[in-house]
């Protein structure tokens, strides 16, 4: 194994904890007070000498407990209602922590419509970074309350690794209650081993992943696999650890070996480019042939309307779109150069006829290079 990644890891100086409900809670969803006090310990020290940005779940499990509920509701309005009542005691309880030594913190809460917009997720960018500068430690949750449906991130791993890539981290901490990535669901299989570190995302890791074991979790281990996959493209390191044991976080940014350490990938993505592949929520489907597929994946080139084979969804010019084979794999996602009626109507042409088809012609390409992200 190499030790330069747990080098690096020691050495980060930006770095973004994602600390799960399960960390937070004890196994019957109650929030553990005594648990979180050692974890407050850790998050201040972990904050010493380095711009730290908290990443904090528990609200709906925290509001459930405050209303005396029975269990989590599942109905979406019982889920805002939760988190309405359990963030004002999550900002508490982060409030005590860092209150310890005189730390500022501050509630950020996001919806996915917030970064979906180049405008909104620079304004993301720009109060995250006056935050930090300012020596405040940015306590960041979806806005549960609010966001539903297609507005949501989903899952706190996700929110997390496209705020690592928002405040250009050097590393990403993700506390569960697991000591990292194991070969099995280490909840179901007691001969699951844990991976120490992870050069890249394939599709068989990713199969090592289930859900959530627990009854208070979201994602479980298939969106934090999601997440690293995403900020190692970017350069920004990973690392998958326990928050259920006190001096985890401080062994992690110590450089010692636990946890599951996911390494950077020798290609990186612009920023433009992460944001194109990860911040955004496709409105449609360009269904393309695979010369086409073949041009963008292997190429590089932008797709011209004449390799595409079917148009779905609504949408205008400008707006995400995933670009899919035959065999409805996704592959790239881009900015479309036109919207949906227009590109019914020139798929499958060459650029050339664009103009009498339409009667005016923007660009020769349906998604242009600059606007088009592999995936
Ligand atoms: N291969 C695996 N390695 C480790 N944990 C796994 C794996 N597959 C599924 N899990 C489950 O993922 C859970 C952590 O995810 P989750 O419950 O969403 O926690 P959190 O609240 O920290 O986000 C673990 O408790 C474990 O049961
Ligand atoms: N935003 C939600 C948590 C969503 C979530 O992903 O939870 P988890 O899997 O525990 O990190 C909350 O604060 O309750």
């Amino acid at each position: 194994m190499s030790s330069s990644g747990r080098n690096a890891v020691r050495a980060a100086r930006r770095v973004v904890v994602k600390i799960g409900t399960n960390a937070l809670t004890n196994a019957t969803g109650r929030f553990n007070r005594a648990h979180f006090e050692a974890l407050g310990e850790d998050l201040l020290w972990a904050a010493q000498g380095r711009e730290l940005v908290v990443v904090s779940s528990g609200a709906i499990a925290l509001g459930v407990e405050r209303l005396g509920l029975p269990a989590r509701p599942k109905d979406i309005p019982g889920k805002q209602a939760c988190a309405a009542v359990g963030q004002s005691r999550l900002m508490q309880a982060y409030e005590e922590a860092f209150g310890k030594a005189d730390r500022r913190v501050a509630q950020v809460l996001l919806t996915h419509g917030d970064v979906q917009d180049r405008r909104r997720y620079l304004n993301v960018k720009h109060a995250l970074e006056r935050l930090i500068e300012a020596g405040v430690v940015p306590v960041i949750n979806e806005n549960d309350t609010v966001s539903v449906d297609e507005l949501k991130f989903g899952d706190n791993d996700t929110l997390a690794g496209l705020v690592a890539g928002v405040v250009e981290a050097d590393v990403l901490v993700v506390l569960s209650d697991v000591e990292g990535l194991f070969t099995a669901d280490p909840r179901k299989d007691p001969n699951a081993r844990l991976l120490s570190q992870v050069d890249a995302v394939t599709p068989e890791l990713l199969a090592l992943a289930g859900g959530s074991g627990s009854l208070v979790g979201t994602g479980g281990m298939a969106t934090k696999i999601r997440a690293a996959a995403r900020v190692t493209e970017l350069g920004v390191r990973c690392l998958i650890t326990s928050g259920a044991v006190p001096g985890r976080l401080r062994s992690v940014l110590s450089g010692e070996p636990v946890g599951t350490l996911f390494e950077t990938s020798g290609s990186r993505r612009s920023a433009r480019m992460a944001w194109i592949a990860h911040a955004l929520k496709p409105k449609g489907k360009l269904i393309v042939d695979p010369g086409a597929r073949e041009a963008v994946v292997t190429s590089k080139r932008s797709l011209l309307p004449s390799g595409i084979r079917l148009v779905e969804g609504d949408f205008g010019r400008g707006d995400p779109v995933d670009l899919v084979d035959e065999q409805g794999q996704v592959f790239a996602r881009g900015l479309s150069s036109y919207d949906d009626g227009e590109l019914r109507k020139i798929a499958g042409l060459k650029s050339a006829d664009i103009e009498s088809v339409l009667g005016y012609r923007y660009l020769d390409e349906a998604v242009h290079r600059d606007d088009l992200a592999v995936l």
